[in-house]
Order: structure tokens, then C-alpha cells, then sequence
């Protein structure tokens, strides 16, 4: 872990702050009817506003939360410590929380600055609840949007990188959708357009994955023009090379000016920390955990083993693993990850052949295949499953007690990603990853992200050396390669 001191906290919200002040200022002009019902407004409950200082500040300490607002005019809000300084709404949107006892660190620290309207890059651990961070203020801002007259399809959209991840968000918000009268829709390739084309005409609320989205936008399916709230979930990955184009292509529509900007990760490497800036406007940076321009951070209840090997006894020591957690009448959920599709589908063969419930999840397979392995293993009907690339971010799949890479990814931040698929939600979890010399060029890194959450470092690992090789914008994010396990061809395909 970083250093924890108060120094981190940058933005140190002040008792009576300017932002009681400007809420204040707000609601006296809706009170006067000057304020267009449309627009955003924030008001910091009074009983927040209330509490001492020092509690605030233990808050912040204790979360390691670090608010960066270069803004000239950065209104103060405090962190809601609670569910109860949620600002005030007409239905029950928040009744879905009641199954969680407080907001979690991101959260806490998005939600004001998200309700205020503001532009907002959230970085914090995987399995911390995230997506309501983005989520919550954006049903919100739907619901207040209804009072006023006109009411625009979409208002929101919210693009992810792969259709599972897409298809899960969309999970989420249908939970709180009902209340909001917003209606969801779920965009993605891979499926027929008809359907999407249909429930484009009444969705307030757009999930999807970038290429889809577009066809859909070319054909004239949907019109963006009037979207107020844009949300790139795995942010670095939404901006690096695969992606950029479509989601400058998919943004053209909509100003900056005009709309509230939001991005989220678990990483997020200084490569893509310019382009982001062209989407956004006077953003704040809040991280939990830790400096963002540091190596990307694992989740620090993940216990992580590294294994140094030779490449050829990487089966053998994978059959073993799998003897050992998948014994017994409740055998444990694994995630097994390979670089390449079919390396996946031979690991799976293997996996199958000695016995185990195995399904795989990779970009060969046809959609309807993807959901239904990951349904099997989500049920536990599978209880290993074997992946690409194409699984390792965001997917939250109850109880996974152990992630096993077979090959190691091509960046850090896949492996810090991939290994978050354990230890969610404030659980413990364990990695155990397989590292050959063919590898070495990220042992420096990786060492790092170990250091960083206090595990142990093999010397074994030591002896490939430290150093952190600079990372190439066009490297970073290559992550489906549909090549064999040869590692030379390199065709890149992503998610539509
Ligand atoms: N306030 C909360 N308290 C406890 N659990 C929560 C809370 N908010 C969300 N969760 C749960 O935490 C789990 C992880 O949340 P989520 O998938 O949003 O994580 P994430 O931060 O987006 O992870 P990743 O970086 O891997 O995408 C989910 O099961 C979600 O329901």
C-alpha cells in the first residue's frame, strides 16, 4: 500500500463548506422556480453538513481517499459516510441498498461530486462496488430529469468492453430501474439487431459495448444527440487503441458541454490519462487506495502466489491445483485464464478429460455459448472455468475462491484486473499465477504490484529483474488475440 496520511486527501471538505453554500444558493432559486428542473443540483444533508470535521477527515484517513479537483471553484462535499445522507428522492429508488450496510469508500467519495453533475474519473480496487458509484447517480439524474417537460431516448449510456460486462451492469440497474421509470436497455454484438433497435426507441438508459452501439448510430437506430450522461466503465480499457475510434465516433453527437462525463477502472496507466482528458470537462480524480500515477493496485484481501516454472510442467502443476480445491462433495468455483483461444480450448480438453465440471468462455465461441457457460459457472454447474482475456474485467461471479493464471497477460493491469475476479465485495481471495521466462518483461511490474499489496515476492521472480519496462499506448489493451500459443501472430479482436 501507499503511504497513508492525510497529505493524500488533497480536497479536505470543510465544515459550512462552499458547498453548502452553492446547495444552499440552489435550492432557494428552485424554491423561486429559476432553476431548470433538468439541470443537476446537489444539496449536502444537513446532518452531514453537521458532523465534526475530525470525523470526516478519520473517514478519508482511514479509506485512504484522495480527491484531486483542479477546478478554480472546487466545492467542498463531504463523503456520504451513510446511506442516510443520500439526497433526498421522491420514490424508493434506494430501497435495492438496503442489502448493503453503507456505501462503500468509492461511493461515498463519487456520489456528491456525481450528483453535483460534475465530471468525475473514479479509481478504486476490483469488487468495490463501482458500478452503483456510476450507476446510482445516473438513475437519479433520470428520475429528476422526468420533471421536466421533455424526455429524451437515450439520456444515458454506458459503455462497457465486453457484452458480459455489459449484460451485468445492465443487471444492476434494472434493480432500481422499476422506481426510476427508466427504462434499460442492453446493447451489444454478436445477436440480432431487431430487438435492440426496438427497446433503443424507449430506454432512457443505454448499456453497451462499443461496436454495436455504433452499427446502431450509423444505421440510424438511435440518435445520441441528447445523452446528458456518459459513462466509460473500464475506463483505460474503453481508450485504448481497440476502442478509441468507436467512442470518438459514439461521443461526436454529444458536447462536452452538454453532457456529464464519467469514467471508472481499477487502473489506470499514465498512457491513457491524456486522451481521457480530450472526453472530459474540469474533471475530478478521486482514488481510494492509493496514488493513481503508482503501479496499477490489486485488491489487498487477494493473496497472491506467484510460481515460477518451466512452461512444460505448467499442466501437470494446473491438474494438481485443480485435485486439490475441486475435491470433496462442495468443491471450490476457479477461474483458470489463458492469453490465447486456443490455448483456453485445449486447457479445457485437459480440464474435462481428467474429470472436472469445466466450461469455457472465450471469443470463439458464439454469444449464446458465452452466457451460457458463464451462467454454468455463475450456478455452479461448472465449477472451473476456463477464460481469455474476454473475463477479466468487471465480471462479478459470486464466490470465486481461486483465479489461476496459466499464462500470464500482457499488461499488469490485465493481471491486477484478472485476479479481481476473487476477494469481491470486502471477501478474501487467492491467486495463483504460473511465470516462465518467456514472461520476463513483466516481472518488474509485477513485483511491483506485489510490493504494493504486501505479498511475498518469490527470488525466484526477483532474479528476472525489477525494472518497469515503459508501456507503449499500442501494446497496452491488446487483449483478445486470436492466434495460437506460438505468441507470433497478433490479429486483435475485440468485443462489438
Ligand atoms: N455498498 C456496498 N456494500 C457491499 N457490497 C456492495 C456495495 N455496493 C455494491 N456491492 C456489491 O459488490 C460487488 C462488486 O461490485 P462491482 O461489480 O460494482 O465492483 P467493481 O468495483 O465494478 O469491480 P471491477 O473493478 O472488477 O469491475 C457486487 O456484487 C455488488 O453488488
Amino acid at each position: 500500500m501507499g503511504k497513508r496520511s492525510h497529505a493524500e486527501t488533497e480536497l479536505r471538505p470543510k465544515k459550512k463548506s462552499k458547498a453548502d453554500k452553492a446547495s444552499k444558493d440552489k435550492s432557494s432559486k428552485e424554491e423561486n422556480g429559476t432553476s431548470d428542473s433538468s439541470k443537476t443540483t446537489y444539496t449536502q444533508a444537513s446532518a452531514l453538513s453537521d458532523l465534526p470535521q475530525s470525523q470526516i477527515d478519520q473517514f478519508l484517513e482511514e479509506k485512504v481517499i484522495k480527491i484531486t479537483d483542479t477546478s478554480a471553484d472546487a466545492p467542498g462535499f463531504r463523503p456520504l459516510l451513510s446511506f442516510d445522507y443520500l439526497p433526498p428522492c421522491n420514490s424508493d429508488l434506494y430501497a435495492p441498498l438496503k442489502s448493503f450496510p453503507a456505501p462503500t469508500s468509492i461511493q461515498a467519495a463519487t456520489w456528491p461530486l456525481l450528483f453535483a453533475g460534475r465530471d468525475v474519473i473514479g479509481i478504486a480496487e476490483t469488487g468495490s462496488g463501482k458500478t452503483l458509484a456510476f450507476g446510482l447517480p445516473c438513475l437519479k439524474k433520470i428520475m429528476d430529469s422526468k420533471k421536466s417537460k421533455k424526455e429524451y431516448h437515450p439520456t444515458a449510456v454506458i459503455i462497457s468492453p465486453t457484452r458480459e460486462l455489459a449484460s451485468q451492469i445492465y443487471d444492476q440497474l434494472v434493480k432500481f430501474a422499476d422506481v426510476a421509470e427508466a427504462g434499460v436497455t442492453c446493447i451489444y454484438g454478436g445477436v440480432p439487431k431487431d430487438d435492440q433497435r426496438k427497446a433503443l426507441k424507449t430506454a432512457a438508459i443505454v448499456v453497451a459495448t462499443p461496436g454495436r452501439l455504433k452499427d446502431l448510430q450509423n444505421d440510424g437506430s438511435v440518435d445520441l444527440g441528447k445523452v446528458k450522461y456518459l459513462v466509460l466503465d473500464e475506463a483505460d480499457r474503453m481508450l485504448d487503441k481497440g476502442f478509441e475510434q468507436d467512442i470518438k465516433d459514439i461521443v461526436a453527437p454529444m458536447p462536452v458541454s452538454r453532457r456529464q462525463t464519467v469514467m471508472f477502472t481499477a487502473t489506470w496507466p499514465k498512457s491513457v490519462r491524456d486522451l481521457a482528458a480530450t472526453f472530459m470537462s474540469s474533471p475530478v480524480t478521486v482514488t481510494i487506495g492509493g496514488d493513481p500515477s503508482a503501479d496499477p493496485r490489486a485488491n489487498t484481501r487477494i493473496k497472491q502466489d506467484v510460481e515460477v516454472m518451466d512452461g512444460r510442467d505448467k499442466e501437470n502443476r494446473l491438474i494438481q491445483l485443480l485435485s486439490r480445491s475441486q475435491k470433496g462433495s462442495n468443491p471450490e468455483k476457479v477461474l483458470v485464464f489463458c492469453l490465447y483461444k486456443k490455448e483456453a480450448m485445449r486447457i479445457e480438453r485437459l480440464i474435462k478429460m481428467k474429470g472436472f465440471k469445466v466450461a469455457g468462455i472465450h471469443g470463439d465461441l458464439n454469444q449464446t455459448e458465452r452466457f451460457r457457460n458463464l451462467d454454468a459457472f455463475k450456478s455452479g454447474a461448472a465449477t472451473v472455468l476456463v477464460a481469455t482475456d474476454v473475463a477479466a474485467r468487471g465480471l462479478d461471479i459470486p464466490a470465486v475462491m481461486l483465479v489461476i493464471n496459466v499464462t500470464f497477460p500482457l499488461t499488469v493491469e490485465d493481471y491486477v484486473h484478472r485476479i479481481g475476479r476473487t476477494g469481491r465485495a470486502g471477501a478474501n481471495g487467492h491467486a495463483i499465477t504460473m511465470f516462465t521466462e518467456q514472461d520476463k518483461n513483466l516481472s518488474g511490474g509485477l513485483i511491483n504490484v506485489l510490493k504494493a499489496a504486501k505479498q511475498d515476492v518469490p527470488e525466484s521472480l526477483l532474479k528476472f529483474g525489477s525494472t518497469v519496462k515503459k508501456k507503449q499506448h499500442d501494446a497496452y489493451g491488446a487483449f483478445f488475440k486470436d492466434i495460437g500459443t506460438d505468441k507470433k501472430a497478433t490479429k486483435i479482436t475485440f468485443d462489438d
